[in-house]
């Protein structure tokens, strides 16, 4: 680390003392509170503080090109588990990376760049060696991208936006020390004015969303005057390093992050923060040969016309890392994701290789919107800083040396970066382009919605006049159908009319049949009455004379009866006596029987005797 603390001993001066230098004020300056920034600057680390003068750099002056520092991640605690010894070795002194691979035979691959940090290295020596340099140059009006690559999970999003809790603002990566080294110099810039704007997109599986302003999504590339822009970027104003904070959370909220095996918070999109610083002079006064000489033609916003604006734009970039699907098992959209990142990144890796060689006629910028939209830092008008993440495990081996010969190949690519030079006016133009063009997107928007609402409209009404002409139709169907019906009506009426009519006759017909019958009928029974009248009175007759037959008969019957009753007492008379004769003649041949019995004396005539006895006493 020694290298480090030398490249970071010329920054060690605190930033006030510093001041005083440049100022050449024999009194010390009175002592005054510090502001929230420089606060922050502190906290941040005591290497921190803004030198007198940046040093030179390899990016300064002719021969500019891509700056390329390695940063070697520290091993996971599965990692430290790597029993087959070291595969990367870093020479910081030279600032040289060997890789170490084995195989059928052991083979080194060693490359150089212009910065190699170690997995111990902080975060504050990655931001002065990579990153420093490059805003420093945006608050001189030039154009600065710094830029992470690496495979996933080599510490690409932790290297620029990691941040830590910090008196409740988080510092840490890149992104956060970027913003408060800039609000702290434009404090102490007693002589400049600086407006400062963020905006926050990503590329998402070749769309373009705006991280601050997520329901625009799919936005256009447009190429202008100062290069090519985000048409519609959201642009907020920021007053403070906790301001872009703000906006980086805000921003992370709507990207896109997922877990994958080989990182549990992956990033499966582009990120670009940009930073755009405008500086100008606070008493700028016109020569007065030059004032007399242009007509008078205004001020604009309070400023004059033609006064000098320096505009810097820094790009903080934070690719979505390269993936084997087979490591990361990604598979569905994750898998998509994995391979547009691919993708876009293999088109960077063509664009570099193009912009590294001399003899290249075609450079494909074109072909992915990350190459588009980074043309300009890649190998144009920009101050470039590309960090090389990689891990160091044995199993990444392949990736690592993809990604550092991407990084050296980096290296080769020119740069020509010229300071923004705006005039005021033009300034303004520029802004009121940019807000008329977003009013003019809105504008289409707007009309082309009210384009389709006059379609819908005039469909609508296209069908409101269906509807009618069918209700019309309907109508008129309806009164056909009603006159046909009570034309059929009218015809029933005069059948069901003609039949009730016959049915009536038919009926008073059998009626009047009917009646005569009976009356017939009538006469008949009159007839027959008369008839049975007279059978009657002869019956009558008839009868009484039956009845006195009877009466007759009767007393007839009786008097018979008596006689045969007498007769009969005669008769039971008669039988009686001959019962009795009978018994009597019994009598005595009982008698003789017993006379004989008493006379012979016969024992055995006993039984006889008493029977023949008792026959003759009961009949
Ligand atoms: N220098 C470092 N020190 C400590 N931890 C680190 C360092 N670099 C990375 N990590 C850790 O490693 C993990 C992966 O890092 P990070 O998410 O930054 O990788 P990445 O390259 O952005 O991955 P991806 O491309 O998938 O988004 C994180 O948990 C992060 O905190």
């Amino acid at each position: 680390m020694d290298h480090l603390a030398a490249a970071c001993g010329a920054t060690n001066l605190p930033l006030e003392r510093s001041l005083r230098q440049t100022s050449n004020r024999p009194a010390p300056q009175p002592k005054r509170r510090r502001t929230p920034n420089e606060r922050l600057l502190q906290t941040m680390d005591a290497k921190f503080l803004i030198p007198e003068k940046r040093p030179k750099s390899s990016m300064d002056g002719d021969g500019e090109r891509v700056r390329v520092t390695v940063r070697l991640r520290p091993p996971t605690k599965a990692e430290q588990r790597d029993d087959e010894g070291p595969f990367i070795f870093l020479d910081t002194d030279r600032n040289t990376v060997v890789l170490r691979r084995t195989g059928s035979f052991e083979a080194f691959t060693e490359f150089q760049f212009d910065g190699v940090l170690p997995s111990g290295c902080q975060q504050v020596d990655v931001y002065n060696t990579a990153a420093r340099p490059v805003v420093l140059d945006v608050l001189q009006g030039y154009n600065g991208t710094i830029m992470a690559y690496g495979q996933t999970g080599a510490g690409k999003t932790y290297t620029l936006s990691d941040k830590l809790a910090c008196g409740g603002m988080s510092v840490e990566g890149i992104i956060p020390r970027s913003a408060a080294e800039i609000f702290a110099r434009a404090e102490q810039d007693n002589d400049n004015e600086y407006h400062v704007s963020m905006s926050y997109i990503q590329i998402y599986m070749e769309q373009i969303q705006d991280l601050l302003r997520p329901e625009s999504c799919n936005m256009q590339i447009r190429e202008g005057e100062t290069g090519v822009y985000v048409s519609g970027i959201q642009e907020v104003e920021v007053k403070s390093a906790e301001d872009v904070m703000k906006l980086l959370l805000l921003g992370d909220r709507n990207r896109a992050f997922s877990f994958t095996k080989l990182n549990a918070h992956s990033s499966r999109s582009h990120a670009i923060v940009i930073l755009t610083v405008e500086r100008k002079a606070k008493n700028f006064s016109e020569p007065a040969s030059e004032a007399s000489d242009r007509p008078h033609s205004g001020s604009s916003a309070g400023f004059l016309e033609g006064e000098r604006v320096l505009v810097g734009k820094l790009f903080l970039v934070d690719l979505a890392g390269s993936e084997r699907l087979k490591k990361s098992g990604s598979e569905g959209i994750r898998a998509s994701e994995a391979m547009s990142v691919n993708l876009s990144l293999t088109c960077l890796g063509k664009c570099i290789g193009a912009r590294a060689d001399p003899n290249a006629t075609h450079v494909p910028f074109r072909d992915s919107k990350l190459t588009r939209l980074l043309q300009e830092s890649l190998g144009g008008n920009a101050k470039t800083s590309l960090i090389i993440n990689i891990a160091p495990c044995n199993d990444y081996l392949r990736e690592s040396l993809s990604s550092l010969s991407f990084g050296s190949r980096a290296m080769k690519v020119a740069t020509r970066a010229i300071v923004n030079v705006e005039e005021e006016f033009r300034v303004l133009t520029k802004n009121l382009q940019d807000t008329l063009e977003m009013q003019d997107e809105r504008l289409q928007s707007l009309e082309a919605s009210i384009l389709s609402k006059e379609e819908q409209l005039v469909q609508a009404r296209r069908s409101l006049e269906e509807r009618t002409k069918q209700v019309e139709m309907l109508r008129k169907e309806q009164n056909s159908f009603n006159e046909k019906f009570m034309e059929q009506l009218r015809l029933k009426d005069d059948h069901w009319s003609h039949r009730l009519e016959i049915v009536r006759n038919a009926a008073v017909d059998s009626q009047r049949k009917r009646i005569r019958y009976l009356q017939e009928e009538l006469e008949k029974l009159k007839e027959v009455d008369g008839q049975q009248g007279t059978t009657i009175a002869v019956l009558s007759n008839d009868l009484a004379k039956d009845y006195a037959a009877r009466v007759i008969q009767r007393s007839y019957r009786r008097r018979y009866l008596l006689k045969l009753q007498r007769e009969k007492r005669k008769l039971e008379l008669v039988a009686g006596f001959q019962l009795m004769a009978n018994s009597a003649a019994k009598m005595y041949s009982a008698m003789h029987v017993l006379d004989d019995y008493f006379t012979r004396r016969k024992p055995s005539d006993i039984q006889s005797l008493s029977t023949l006895f008792w026959r003759c006493v009961i009949p």
